[in-house]
């Protein structure tokens, strides 16, 4: 069972419009509103492929009621924490070329009380015997840059490996603790937490290993319409297809991290192609939809061990 941590969900609301006019009046033709939040996202797409999974978030609010129910109507287990302020709402706006406008809230801050009752509703689940514990998305106000230091060390107290899918200084907080099984940043992420722009493969790989030497075993690298990287201490493999025009994208990084843990135990360049079949799938449908098994496509993507180094990765 993979358990899913989501300091920071949201109830999705995307709106499907011919062409943005920034300052205007704009009609959508279609609204799709989903249970959002990267690590609520994972335990949706593990769902939706019959993998065993549960959700645990802090929930306050109308959103937050809205957020418990679709959680149920998607057939998400969740431990929703009741806290005082109100979950956000995180608005998309889609174009019909697929180019995505997103505008998230901040969400409610947390009290040392509810950020407590966050990290022993984790605890409780990982008693019952997880095999992974995925911490994902943004930090609310109030749970400390340090948060998934915390949930690492929780994690690790239970024997139970930890994967963290964030950004900015909760991510680079993490890195430096080490200890953790994988971390998934998208190249720009990567890039912050380096310090350094990633041009060419060989820039990602530098990186990622930099990352690893501070005590993670795998960096999973998206590269957007250029698929991903994985890299581990030794090795290196790239997996990405022909470029698709988005239904939306939101969610696309949340699809390939849950297919990369539903294969976990492939080996790792079949692993890292059933990551970006998912990922891929996710882009084709709307809002923050994620894939069934009938969505997924392997025969168009392709895989390759060691990547010349010397790549740009836009002629990925
Ligand atoms: N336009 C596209 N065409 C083909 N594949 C795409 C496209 N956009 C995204 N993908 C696929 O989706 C995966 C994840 O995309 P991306 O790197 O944008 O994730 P992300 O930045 O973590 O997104 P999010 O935070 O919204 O989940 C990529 O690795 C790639 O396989
Ligand atoms: O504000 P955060 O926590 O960084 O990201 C939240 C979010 O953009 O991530 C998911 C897509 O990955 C969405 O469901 C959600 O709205």
């Amino acid at each position: 069972m993979i358990v899913t941590v989501t300091p920071n969900p949201s109830v999705d609301r995307a709106l499907d419009l011919e062409c943005l006019a920034v300052g205007e009046v704009n009609r959508a033709h279609a609204t799709h509103v989903h249970a959002g939040g990267k690590g609520i996202n994972v335990s949706r797409a593990l769902v939706a492929h019959g993998r065993p999974t549960r959700a645990v978030l802090p929930a306050g609010g109308p959103d937050g009621e809205l957020l418990v129910r679709l959680l149920d109507d998607h057939g998400v287990p969740a431990r929703a924490v009741p806290v005082a302020g109100e979950t956000r709402s995180n608005i998309t706006l889609v174009e019909s070329t697929g180019v995505t406008t997103k505008v998230n809230a901040p969400g409610p801050a947390l009290g040392p009380d509810d950020v407590a009752a966050l990290l022993d509703a984790v605890a409780a689940e990982l008693v019952g015997g997880a095999r992974l514990v995925v911490g994902a998305g943004s930090l609310p106000a109030g749970t400390g840059a340090d948060f998934f230091v915390r949930l690492a060390e929780l994690a690790g107290r239970h024997g139970v490996p930890c994967a963290l899918d964030t950004s900015g200084e909760p991510l680079a907080r993490a890195v430096a603790a080490g200890g953790l099984d994988l971390v998934k940043p998208n190249d720009e992420e990567l890039g912050a937490l380096v310090g350094c722009d990633l041009v060419v493969v060989g820039d990602v790989v530098d990186a990622a290993r930099r990352v690893v030497a501070r005590g993670t075993r795998r960096v999973l690298v998206s590269l957007g319409v250029h698929g991903a990287l994985l890299v581990d201490a030794t090795s290196t493999w790239w997996a990405g297809g022909p470029p698709l025009v988005p239904a939306s994208t939101v969610g696309a990084g949340d699809a390939t991290l849950a297919g990369f843990l539903a294969a976990e135990g492939e080996e790792p360049a079949r692993q890292l192609a059933t990551a970006v079949a998912w990922g891929r799938a996710a882009v084709l449908l709307p809002g923050t939809a994620v894939p069934a098994p009938a969505d997924i496509r392997t025969d168009d993507v392709r895989v390759a061990a060691d990547p010349d180094p010397d790549l740009a990765l836009k002629e990925l």
